[in-house]
């Protein structure tokens, strides 16, 4: 029985429609040249590599290192992009350290401020928690910041990335983020150009906002110039980072080979044509080997995602809508003659992947995951059909409202939970029922992604009539100008950041790089949605970013 009675799905092909103009596709058919059902390693390098590997691995287990050094050896591990190889070395190291130099939470060491900055910044990135009050005795008499710091660039910088650590009421964090933004910035003229280009990337890209590949590669080579670099920790990241990227090419190249077989950007052809920017979004997610078949899983649902995302946006017409809301509450193939021609493509598509997806969980015994897969791709259909039902009767909904649809609508609960199926073990049925249930991360995540897209997206979205926005709900509420909504979003952003902190400390049931993925969802709306919505318009920032991790290898 059709969805909505009466409704021939196929009666309003022919009337206008509002269709986004979209800027064409970036890429065309560039990664079609590294499509391949195997990687060919270079076996030489990868004997070098392991040889590299364990040299790396006993520096790290030697004991006769200071706190400090070996802090900061295992930040370079990191920095460079090669910690996933040491994971185990590494929390044994900061394990130890925490519980010989933090009591009660309070760093007992003493060195100066970058030391200090880089130790809290670590620790609490692997979720050790400790307090910011080490920073106190930086502080003057009358309660600030003291002005002496102001000429440690290097301990200004490094207490500018340790305070985007903070977690609610932290104050002291506040003040230091304050202080060293100020004062990086007006210095950052007077410097010599190789350290007032780090200042420059750190007030744009804070490290703990930043994605893991893109550090790596810029660190890589900072790390060089570094007179007192270990030449094994160099050679091992370059030569890493090249394996890696030679393995992303391949998967790229696949993935775009999918694409073009199944002619489905062709097909809909009203829909944004983004397939190596989907990969790209999902290889920012994890970029380890051992994910390649979840970046798989994952870039073909943040396709099909933007083709919905661009049909209940723009294409779509209210009738229609409701018949694919229909069609996805009820997942299953015998809806499809409900609807009109082009949704059928696009429903048949979603299912084809849905099975593909069940093959492979199918295979690892983890089929459950499924279940919460679907039940987190109907919130979002309903979402966008919500959006949909504004839009059509021009409803400017109350601000906690519209927060409640355009949560789910910003894909990121939907994605958490499908960057999950991919993840092995790790990801336990308990961990899929926290992560379903909207916890802090994922709300946060939610609300980085939804507020930066609105600050950025506005005006090109609403000059072809799309659902209003956050800004629009704020300024028709509260009655005021489109500054004071914006401050709301940036604030709003920044307390997001403070939630997925505090649940990177406190979640100590929740593995890390499960709660890696959901920071690095974040971490790519803070790259590419920051001026502009760069995923839309991939021809500047995202190009070239997408050519420094996937084309051009580190020359070493
Ligand atoms: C994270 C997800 C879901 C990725 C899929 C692609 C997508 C919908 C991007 C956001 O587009 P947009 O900026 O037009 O979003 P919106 O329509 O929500 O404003």
């Amino acid at each position: 029985m059709p969805a909505v009675a009466n409704f021939d799905p196929n009666s309003k092909l022919d009337l206008p429609r509002n269709v986004a103009d979209y800027p064409p596709n970036v890429w065309g058919d560039f990664f079609l040249q590294y499509a391949s059902e195997s990687m060919e390693l270079d076996q030489n390098i990868a004997a070098e590599i392991d040889s590299l590997k364990n040299e790396v691995r006993n520096m790290l287990a030697t004991n006769n290192e200071k706190p400090f050094d070996k802090v900061k050896f295992v930040d370079s591990i990191c920095r460079l992009g090669v910690g996933y190889h040491f994971e185990h070395e590494i929390d044994q190291v900061l394990q130890l350290i925490h519980k010989t130099y933090v009591v009660n939470g309070e760093i007992i060491l003493e060195d100066n401020l970058h030391s200090l900055a880089v130790l809290f910044r670590v620790l609490r990135q692997r979720g050790l928690y400790v307090s910011p009050d080490v920073f106190k005795k930086f502080k003057d008499e009358q309660g600030n910041f003291s002005e002496r710091n102001i000429t440690d660039v290097e301990g200004m910088l490094s207490l500018f990335e340790a305070s985007h650590m903070m977690i609610h009421g932290e104050e002291i964090l506040e003040e230091a983020l304050a202080f060293t933004s100020a004062h990086l910035k007006s210095i950052s003229t007077q410097l010599n150009p190789s350290l007032a280009a780090q200042v420059k990337h750190s007030l744009t890209q804070a490290l703990r906002k930043n994605l893991p590949r893109l550090e790596a590669r810029r660190y890589i080579s900072i790390y060089e110039q570094n007179t007192s670099h270990n030449v094994i920790l160099l050679r091992l990241a370059k030569l890493d980072f090249n394996m890696l990227q030679s393995l992303h090419q391949m998967e790229f190249g696949n993935i775009c080979k999918w694409s073009k077989e199944l002619g489905i950007t062709k097909k809909l052809p009203f829909a944004r044509d983004k397939i190596v920017e989907c990969c790209f979004w999902s290889m920012s997610v994890y970029f380890e080997p051992q994910y390649s078949q979840a970046r798989k899983m994952m870039s073909k649902v943040i396709a099909h995602l933007s083709f919905i995302d661009d049909t209940y946006d723009s294409y779509g017409i209210i009738d229609e809508l409701e018949l694919f809301t229909k069609a996805v509450e009820r997942w299953d193939i015998s809806c499809l003659d409900d609807l009109p021609n082009y949704m059928k493509i696009l429903y048949k598509s979603l299912l084809n992947v849905y099975d593909e997806i069940e093959q492979e969980t199918k295979k690892e015994g983890r089929i459950y995951t499924l279940n919460y897969f679907v039940k987190d791709f109907k919130k979002i259909v309903q979402a966008y059909m919500t959006e949909a039902r504004w839009l059509d009767k021009n409803y400017v909904p109350a601000i906690d409202e519209y927060m409640s649809i355009s949560k789910i609508t910003s894909g990121y609960p939907v994605l958490s939970t499908t960057s999950y199926i991919g993840m092995g073990d790790i990801a336990t049925e308990d961990i899929f029922n926290w992560v379903t249930t909207m916890p802090k991360i994922v709300n946060g995540a939610a609300l980085v992604c939804r507020l930066n897209d609105e600050i950025v997206s506005n005006e090109f979205e609403q000059k072809r009539g799309h659902v209003c926005s956050f800004l629009e709900c704020y300024m028709t509420q509260y009655d005021t100008n489109r500054e004071a909504a914006i401050q709301e979003c940036q604030k709003g952003v920044e307390n997001a950041w403070k939630d997925m902190n505090e649940d990177c400390l406190t979640q100590t049931k929740v593995p890390l790089p499960l709660l890696t993925s959901v920071l690095n969802l974040a971490r790519f709306i803070e790259v590419y949605y920051k001026d502009k919505d760069n995923y839309t318009h991939s021809e500047g920032l995202m190009k070239t970013h997408i050519k420094a991790l996937l084309v051009d290898p580190v020359p070493y």
